[in-house]
This record gives structure tokens, C-alpha cells and sequence, in this order.
């Protein structure tokens, strides 16, 4: 059955969403805040800046009015980064009416607060316009999404009937999905897999090599797992698509703006005019405050985003930062996975 779907957030992933959905017959509703680009979307039927070259099927349409993208939806779609997501779902608060199912996309932590996406979402939105979250997670890059290449990614929900709802719509032979009831474990496998993919550009940057980038992998997938679970999620969902996969396909992609961040901070360039350069958003600089902050307050052992930390907050020269890592004191490396699996041991 055909679907109203309003995608908040015009950047490459909500493009790249209203793509599949497009592609799946429903009728997408693209909501950007800038006039000028949602004209030049209903005009040209392509996302010039962010998805250049992609034609956008007529079953989209682009609005900057938020009420006119909200208006007789069966779902919303929160696109956007993760530092607007607090104000967007604010907003559109004010215009909506009925409950809906709200699917989110971002991949991050909030600062301060260290709340998950969903939370905030849920701090934001009122109860009685929510019918469920869900977060929609896993390896995928917005540019191969577009071109169709097969993708696989995670319905995540606490109400799993919303989660197979959510499958249900982005589902096709091109973009598989599954469905997970670990919410924190989905949320926080993605978000903190773009720490590790700074870390990894740092090391590319820096002439290291591929030990380097499967220490980086194997070494970020333990120290995440260990705050995960220590926030309740359930260690085998880092093993999964939005862990492992996610962590994988960041670390080792052209395509990762983290990654990329990270390959410019290692070749000496200062973190300002990294992010200046990119003209796209780069979650892992903030989700890295967040972690470094949380896994304190925690007494979380997490020393790849302590040295990422020191690099991107307080000048430590990268490669300063990879030696310290590699003097530290002797472990064991099991150590991480049997407290894990023992409960969340810290
Ligand atoms: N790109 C990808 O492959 C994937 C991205 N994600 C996640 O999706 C989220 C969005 O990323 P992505 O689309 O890639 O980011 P982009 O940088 O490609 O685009 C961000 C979009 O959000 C808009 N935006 C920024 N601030 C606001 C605001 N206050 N209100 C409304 N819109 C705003 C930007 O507008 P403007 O042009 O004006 O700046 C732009 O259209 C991130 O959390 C990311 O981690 C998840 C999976 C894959
Ligand atoms: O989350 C992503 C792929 O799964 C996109 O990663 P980047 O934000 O680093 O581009």
C-alpha cells in the first residue's frame, strides 16, 4: 500500500532515503530549511550538493515548510544531523496532530546531555504524537545507496511491531532490512563507530597501514561494546550490522565524511579547517565529546577516544596520540569480552 512519507533533512542521507522509498512506490515529501535548495530540487530533480548526479524520481517533491511536509504523513523520517535534531522535532511538534511513527536516521550523542537519539526525540515530542520510535541503522553510504548497490541495515524499536512497520516500508531487493529490539546497542554501535573512523583516517593520514586500521577496528568494536553494555545494551548487537558492519564499512570508505575528517587531521591540517572543508556534517567530532564525557562518568576504560579527544579538543599532535596508545601499560585482550559477557563489567 502506498505510503506518505515526510523526510526531514535534504542532506545525502535523507536524499538518498527518499530514493528507496521513492523507489518502493510511496509518495515522499523531501523537507529542507533552505528555500533556494528545495527549488532547486523540484526543478532540476537532483540533490545538487549532496547527491550530484542522481535523478529524483516524480514521486518526490521538496517543501521547506514544515507543515506542508507534515501534512496527512503515515511516517516521519528525522534525517537530520544530530546537533538539529533537538530544534526540528520542536518544531514540528507544533504542527503535527495525530500520532505517528517517527523513524530516525542520525548517528550521534548529544554533549552534555548524553542522550541518544531516540531520547531526545522523546524529550521533544510529545507522547501522544508519538506512536513509536524507531532507528533505522546499519552500513550504508548514502552514495551507494543511490546508485541501488545492495545494502543491509536495522529496523530498531522497543515496540516491534513499529520495527517490522519500518521494515516493511524501506524493504526491497536492493536495501534489506532487519528488524532488532536492542535500541541502545543500535544507537550506540552507530554512533560511536565514527570516533573509530577518525581515528582510522588519523592513522591512514599518517602512513600507517592496514594493522593499524584492523587494531583500530577490532581494539574501537571492544572499548564500544564495553560502554554499551555498561548502558544496558546487549553485547551481540555489536556483533551485528549497525556494531561490526557499521564500524567496517566507516573505517575503510572514501565515502565516510568521519573517515575523511580524520585522513586530513593526520596529514597535519587543523581540526577548523577540516570541518570547514567538508561542507557536510562530521557526527564523530561531537559523538567524541560525548563518549570522552560519559565513559568518565561511567569509569569506562575507552583509550582510543581519550587520545582522539586530546587530538581533536586539545591539540595533541596525532601522532603523539598513537604512541602513547601503543606504550600504554600490558592487558589482556579478552579481559573486554568475558566482563562483557558476564554482565557489563566495567
Ligand atoms: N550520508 C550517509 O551516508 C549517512 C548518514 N547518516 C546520518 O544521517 C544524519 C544526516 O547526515 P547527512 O544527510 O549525511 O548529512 P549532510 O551533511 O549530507 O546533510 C545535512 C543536511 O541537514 C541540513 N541541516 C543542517 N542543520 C539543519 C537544521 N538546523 N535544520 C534543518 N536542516 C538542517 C543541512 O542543510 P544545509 O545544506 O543548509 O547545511 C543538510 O541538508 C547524520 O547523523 C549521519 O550520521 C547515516 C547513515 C548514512
Ligand atoms: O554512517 C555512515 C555509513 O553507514 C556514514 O558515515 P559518515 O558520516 O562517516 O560518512
Amino acid at each position: 500500500m502506498v505510503k506518505k512519507v515526510a523526510v526531514l533533512g535534504a542532506g545525502s542521507w535523507g536524499t538518498a532515503l527518499a530514493l528507496v522509498l521513492a523507489d518502493n512506490g510511496h509518495k515522499v515529501i523531501l523537507w529542507g530549511h533552505k528555500q533556494e535548495q528545495v527549488d532547486a530540487i523540484n526543478k532540476t530533480h537532483q540533490n545538487e550538493k549532496y547527491l550530484p548526479g542522481v535523478h529524483l524520481p516524480v514521486n518526490i517533491t521538496a517543501t521547506a515548510e514544515l507543515q506542508t511536509a507534515l501534512e496527512e504523513i503515515d511516517f516521519v523520517v528525522l534525517a537530520v544531523p544530530t546537533k538539529a535534531m533537538r530544534d526540528v522535532c520542536g518544531q514540528l511538534s507544533k504542527f503535527m496532530t495525530t500520532p505517528t511513527i517517527f523513524v530516525h536516521v542520525s548517528k550521534g550523542i548529544e554533549p552534555d546531555t548524553h542522550l541518544r537519539v531516540s531520547e531526545v526525540i522523546e524529550e521533544e515530542i510529545p507522547q501522544s504524537l508519538r506512536k513509536a520510535v524507531v532507528v533505522l541503522s546499519g552500513p550504508s553510504h548514502a552514495e551507494e545507496v543511490s546508485l541501488r548497490q545492495p545494502t543491509t541495515v536495522t529496523a530498531a524499536s522497543t515496540n516491534m511491531e513499529a520495527a517490522e512497520r519500518v521494515q516493511d516500508l524501506f524493504i526491497n531487493n536492493n536495501f534489506r532490512v532487519y528488524t532488532n529490539s536492542d535500541v541502545v546497542g543500535v544507537e550506540i554501535g552507530g554512533s560511536l563507530k565514527n570516533i573509530i573512523a577518525l581515528a582510522a583516517g588519523i592513522t591512514d593520514g599518517l602512513g600507517y597501514g592496514d594493522n593499524a586500521k584492523a587494531a583500530l577496528i577490532t581494539r574501537g568494536l571492544a572499548e564500544i561494546a564495553r560502554l554499551g553494555s555498561s548502558l544496558g545494551a546487549n553485547p551481540l548487537t555489536f556483533l551485528g550490522l549497525t556494531g561490526m558492519g557499521d564500524l567496517i564499512v566507516t573505517c575503510t570508505s572514501v565515502h565516510s565524511r568521519n573517515w575523511r575528517a580524520g585522513n586530513m587531521l593526520g596529514k597535519g591540517k587543523r581540526l577548523e579547517e577540516v570541518l570547514e572543508s567538508m561542507g557536510m556534517v562530521v557526527e564523530g567530532v561531537r559523538t567524541t565529546k560525548a563518549a570522552y564525557q560519559l565513559s568518565n562518568k561511567l569509569n569506562v576504560k575507552m583509550p582510543l577516544t581519550d587520545a582522539l579527544y586530546g587530538v581533536l579538543f586539545h591539540d595533541v599532535d596525532p601522532k603523539v596520540a598513537v604512541d602513547e596508545l601503543m606504550s600504554r601499560g600490558k592487558t589482556a585482550e579478552l579481559d573486554d569480552l568475558s566482563q562483557i559477557l558476564a554482565g557489563g563489567e566495567k
